[in-house]
């Protein structure tokens, strides 16, 4: 069904009180359908992660944050036990949704440190679920604002840019709102620029074509839709300023995780003398891991290349490699871009300096 789908869906939503229920836009329909679906035990939430109904680093974490307050419907308030019993279950459960994003880990072990905070303090477990819910739509509301800070510090830094091209989503559709990737065009056309945007379409799952396309044609920003292989040729061609993608997880020293592909235009940016950004807030850096080498690259199903467009497009029993991401390294970043101002140049001192700062 065709439905009027406009900017301003909220791609999450939680209705109601602790015994609330998460509202999630189905990305996996998206551009053609709007289908919210209605979370009301934690599975859901789980599948919708796992299905990317709901995705992007920083939405995955809102997601499962909320997830931790409809996973705890399931007992009750009189046994303490059971609560923080199930308190594990949910958290350690909802952490086997997907690996790479961190936001979504930063998300669950911020949760679970209020929770133990007011345990601390003698707080009641109906005292404690109201908190987590409130803790869950804080981290949603914080990502609000950081977006629209990482789209300021972005325009300020690519002002005088114009042609960009972009990889996968990192739009509304990846946060609370507003995007990071995108967020700093949206600044960009806000303050006035005339921009235009090549949009990889992003192979297997097309988040490129299917949603960076829709948000950006729903602000009228002039873009143009390629194949993936066809970045290099744009480059060549000098149609492109700077290139600005997200990223779902940041080690210590700047190398960034991000949808697969990602390293192969740092790459070709940098034989083209291309500046290369990543736009990500800081709940997506994890200090623990010194580099790249460490970040846990999710491997998907085969089916998602062989049967992508609805039909079989490989030949049946065809051995498949399917990483959802890949590490660029810091050396080929010029900056990145986050809520609290540009990292630049990409060393283990500019981020740690970065991650201090208030
Ligand atoms: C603002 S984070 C967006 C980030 O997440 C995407 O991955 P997925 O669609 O698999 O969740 C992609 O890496 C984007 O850059």
């Amino acid at each position: 069904m065709q439905s009027e789908l406009t900017a301003d869906v909220e791609p999450i939503r939680f209705v109601g009180q602790t015994d609330g229920t998460l509202e999630l836009l189905d990305q996996t329909l998206l551009p053609v359908e709007l289908t919210v679906i209605n979370c009301s035990d934690v599975e859901t939430v789980w599948e919708a992660i796992k299905k990317l109904r709901v995705r992007g680093a920083p939405a995955i974490g809102i997601a499962a944050a909320y997830g931790v307050v409809i996973g705890l419907q399931t007992v009750g308030d009189e046994d303490a036990a059971a609560f923080w019993k199930r308190l594990d279950e949910v958290t350690d459960y909802l952490a086997g949704s997907r690996p790479t994003a961190v936001n979504l880990f930063w998300a669950l072990d911020r949760m679970k440190r209020v929770a133990h905070e007011l345990r601390d303090a003698g707080k009641s477990i109906a005292e404690i679920r109201v908190a987590l819910l409130e803790e869950a739509k804080a981290i949603h509301a914080e990502d609000r604002e950081t977006c629209r800070a990482i789209g300021r510090h972005g325009a300020a830094e690519l002002k005088d840019a114009a042609n960009f091209l972009t990889h996968c989503n990192a739009g509304g559709l990846a946060t609370a709102e507003y995007g990071t990737a995108l967020a700093v065009f949206f600044t960009l056309q806000d303050d006035g620029k005339d921009l235009h945007v090549f949009v990889d379409e992003t192979r297997p799952l097309l988040q490129g074509a299917r949603l960076t396309a829709w948000e950006l044609s729903q602000r009228k920003i002039r873009a143009t839709l390629i194949c993936d292989s066809m970045a290099a040729q744009v480059m060549r061609e000098g149609r492109v300023d700077a290139i600005v993608t997200g990223a779902d997880r940041i080690a210590a020293n700047g190398d960034s995780a991000n949808k697969i592909g990602t390293y192969s235009l740092a790459v070709l940016a940098k034989a083209h003398g291309i500046p290369f950004y990543i736009a990500a807030p800081i709940s997506t850096f994890d200090m623990a891991i010194d580099s790249g080498d460490e970040i846990p690259i999710e491997e998907r199903a085969s089916e998602e290349i062989t049967h992508g467009f609805g039909k079989q497009t490989a030949p049946a029993g065809i051995s498949v490699y399917n990483p959802a991401f890949d590490v660029t390294p810091a050396e080929l970043i010029q900056g990145i871009i986050t809520e609290r101002g540009v990292i630049s140049p990409v060393t283990k001192e500019m981020v740690a300096q970065m991650f201090a700062a208030e």
